[in-house]
C-alpha cells in the first residue's frame, strides 16, 4: 500500500489507542451487562475486525479494522481477569489469573510464528497475518457461550437463585453454603446502587481504601509498561541483528524465540505466584528487570563507544547535501532515522564503510550506492539500518534474555493479577477499567516515543532511562503493595485501609500475610485511616 511513515505509525498505534479507550469504557459495560456478555461482545468485535483487516482494499479500511480490533482488545483485557478472579476459589485465584497473562504471551508467540511463516508469501501475506486472528476470536466466542456468568455479578444484580446455581456448578457440586453466604453478606453490606461509572470513580477516589487500591493498581500497570516490555518485544529483531544475525528472515524467526522466552518464563510465574505470593514475586522481578535493563544499556554503551568509523565518503559532491554523509561513525548514522550504514566485514573487522540515506519507500536498502540493491551485491557489502555492527553484541543478547527471564514471571502477569483482586465488588469493574486504560495509554506512549527517545538519548540512554523508571517502580511496590495471596475477595477492602504506602515490615509476618485482620462495621460508609485502626 506504499504506506508513509505517518500511516505506518497510525496503523500501529491506532489499535493500542482504541484499546485504551475501550478499556476505560469497559467498566460501564461490565457493570451493565456482566462479564460474560462483555467477553462475548469483545470476541464478536475481534471477529468483525479480523474480517475487515483481511479484506481491506485500502489503507483507510485497514485503519478501521485496526481500530475495531483495538476496541475488542480493550474490553477483553479488563474483563477476563475480573471474570477469572470472581469464579476462582481463593487459593487458586493467583494462579488462574496469571494463566491469563500466560495465554497473552502464548498468543503473542503464535502470532509471531504465523507472521514469520507468511513473510515468505510475498503477495498478500499480510492479509493472512491479520485475517487469521479470526480463528481465536471465533473459538473464544463459541467457548464462552458455554461458560456461566460470574456468581458475584449475578448476586450484585439480585439474581440470587442463578448465582447459587452457578457457584455450585463451578465448584463441582461441593458444599457452597459458606462461600455463598460470605459473598451475599458482603454484597448486602455494599451499597446496592453504586451509580454510573463516574459516580463510582468519585466514590473510589473519596474513600481511602479504594483510593489506595486504585493508586496501587494503576501504578503497577504504569510501571509494567515503563519498564519497556513492548519496546524490547518490538525491537527484539533489531537487537538480534545487532547481535550478529544479519539475515532479515532469520531475525524475524528469532523474534519469535523472544516471544517464546516471554511465554516460557510467564509459566514460571504461574508456578511461583501461589508459592511465594504476589508481593515477593513482583519485587524480585523488578530487581532483576532493572539490573538486566542496565546490562542491556551497558551493551549498547560499549557498542556506541566502539562504534565503527565511516571510512568511505562520496566523491560526488552533489551527494554531500544529505546529512548522512556528514557522520564520522556508525552510531550517529544509525540514530538518524533517514540514514543507514553500508559496510564490509572481515571476521569482526569492519571496513569500506559509509553512511548513506535509506530508501524512502523502505529502509531495508540504501537510496543509492553499493547497498541499494542488496540482492545483487557481489562484494559482500552489508546494510545496517537501526543498528551498528559490534563485538559487544553478546552483552546485549545476555541483557535481552535476562530481561525476559525476570520480567515475564512477575511484572508481566502481577499487575493484572493484583488488579483483579484488590477492589471491592462495587468498584471492581471501574477499578480494572481504569488500570487497564493506564496500561494501554502507557503502552502507546512508550512504544511510540522509543525511536525519538533513542534519537535524543541514544539507545543506551533509553535503556538507562527504563532502568531508572523500573527502580522507581521497585520503590513504589516496596512501599505500597500489600500481600493479597490467599485473601478472600471480600476481605480486600480491609487490607487497604492503612495509609497509601504503609507496607512496613512490622505489618507482615514471615510468610507475607498480614497479622492484623480488620472487620468492616456494617453501615459505616466512609472508612478513614483512623477508623480502620479503631476497628482492629
Ligand atoms: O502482561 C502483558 C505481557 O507481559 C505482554 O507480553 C505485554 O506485551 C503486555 O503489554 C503486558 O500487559
Amino acid at each position: 500500500m506504499h504506506l508513509t511513515a505517518l500511516w505506518q505509525e497510525l496503523l500501529v498505534s491506532s489499535t493500542v489507542g482504541a484499546a485504551a479507550l475501550s478499556a476505560l469504557a469497559g467498566g460501564t459495560l461490565n457493570g451493565l451487562f456482566g462479564r460474560r456478555i462483555c467477553i462475548l461482545i469483545a470476541s464478536f468485535i475481534f471477529t468483525a475486525g479480523g474480517v475487515v483487516l483481511g479484506a481491506a482494499p485500502n489503507k483507510e479500511v485497514l485503519l478501521v479494522g485496526r481500530i475495531t480490533v483495538g476496541l475488542g482488545i480493550g474490553i477483553a483485557s479488563m474483563t477476563v481477569p475480573v471474570y477469572l478472579a470472581e469464579v476462582s476459589p481463593p487459593h487458586l485465584r493467583g494462579q488462574l489469573v496469571t494463566i491469563y497473562t500466560l495465554f497473552i504471551t502464548a498468543g503473542q508467540f503464535i502470532a509471531s510464528v504465523v507472521d514469520g511463516a507468511f513473510t515468505y508469501l510475498h503477495h498478500n501475506g499480510w492479509r493472512y497475518m491479520l485475517g487469521l486472528s479470526i480463528v481465536p476470536a471465533v473459538l473464544q466466542f463459541f467457548g464462552f457461550l458455554f461458560l456461566p456468568e460470574s456468581p458475584r455479578w449475578l448476586l450484585q444484580k439480585g439474581l440470587t437463585q442463578q448465582a447459587r446455581q452457578v457457584l455450585s456448578r463451578i465448584r463441582g457440586g461441593q458444599n457452597i453454603e459458606k462461600e455463598y453466604d460470605r459473598m451475599r453478606t458482603n454484597i448486602e453490606d455494599e451499597e446496592k446502587d453504586a451509580g454510573g461509572a463516574h459516580r463510582i470513580l468519585w466514590r473510589m477516589l473519596t474513600r481511602p481504601p479504594t483510593r489506595r487500591a486504585l493508586t496501587i493498581g494503576c501504578g503497577l500497570q504504569m510501571f509494567q509498561q515503563l519498564s519497556g516490555i513492548n519496546t524490547v518485544m518490538y525491537y527484539s529483531a533489531t537487537i538480534l541483528q545487532m547481535a550478529g544475525v544479519r539475515d532479515d528472515k532469520q531475525a524475524i524467526w528469532l523474534a519469535s524465540a523472544t516471544a517464546a522466552t516471554n511465554f516460557l518464563f510467564t509459566l514460571v510465574g504461574v508456578w511461583l505466584v501461589e508459592r511465594v505470593g504476589r508481593r515477593k514475586l513482583t519485587l524480585g522481578s523488578l530487581i532483576g528487570t532493572a539490573l538486566s535493563l542496565t546490562v542491556l544499556a551497558i551493551g549498547f554503551l560499549l557498542s556506541a563507544q566502539h562504534s565503527p568509523a565511516v571510512t568511505l565518503h562520496p566523491t560526488d559532491t552533489s551527494l554531500n547535501s544529505t546529512s548522512c554523509t556528514l557522520y564520522g561513525s556508525c552510531e550517529p548514522c544509525m540514530l538518524d532515522p533517514d540514514c543507514g550504514f553500508c559496510y564490509r566485514e572481515n571476521s569482526s573487522t569492519v571496513y569500506d564503510s559509509s553512511c548513506i540515506p535509506a530508501k524512502q519507500t523502505s529502509p531495508d536498502e540504501a537510496a543509492w550506492g553499493r547497498c541499494s540493491n542488496l540482492s545483487q551485491v557481489s562484494d559482500g557489502s552489508l546494510w545496517a539500518y537501526n543498528y551498528c555492527p559490534t563485538s559487544y553484541s553478546w552483552i546485549v543478547l545476555l541483557g535481552l534474555i535476562l530481561y525476559l527471564a525476570f520480567f515475564a514471571p512477575g511484572m508481566g502477569p502481577m499487575p493484572w493479577t493484583v488488579n483483579s483482586e484488590i477492589y471491592p465488588l462495587w468498584a471492581r469493574s471501574t477499578g480494572n477499567a481504569c488500570s487497564a486504560g493506564v496500561n494501554w495509554i502507557c503502552n502507546v506512549l512508550v512504544s511510540l516515543t522509543f525511536l525519538h527517545v533513542a534519537e535524543y538519548l541514544t539507545y543506551y540512554g533509553a535503556f538507562f532511562l527504563y532502568s531508572g523508571l523500573t527502580v522507581l517502580g521497585l520503590l513504589f511496590v516496596l512501599g505500597c503493595l500489600p500481600e493479597t495471596q490467599g485473601r478472600r475477595l471480600e476481605e480486600m477492602e480491609a487490607l487497604f485501609s492503612g495509609n497509601l504506602c504503609s507496607c512496613s515490615a512490622s505489618d507482615w509476618d514471615g510468610d507475607g500475610s498480614r497479622n492484623i485482620l480488620y472487620n468492616r462495621v456494617k453501615g459505616s460508609d466512609v472508612l478513614s485511616d483512623n477508623d480502620a485502626s479503631d476497628m482492629e
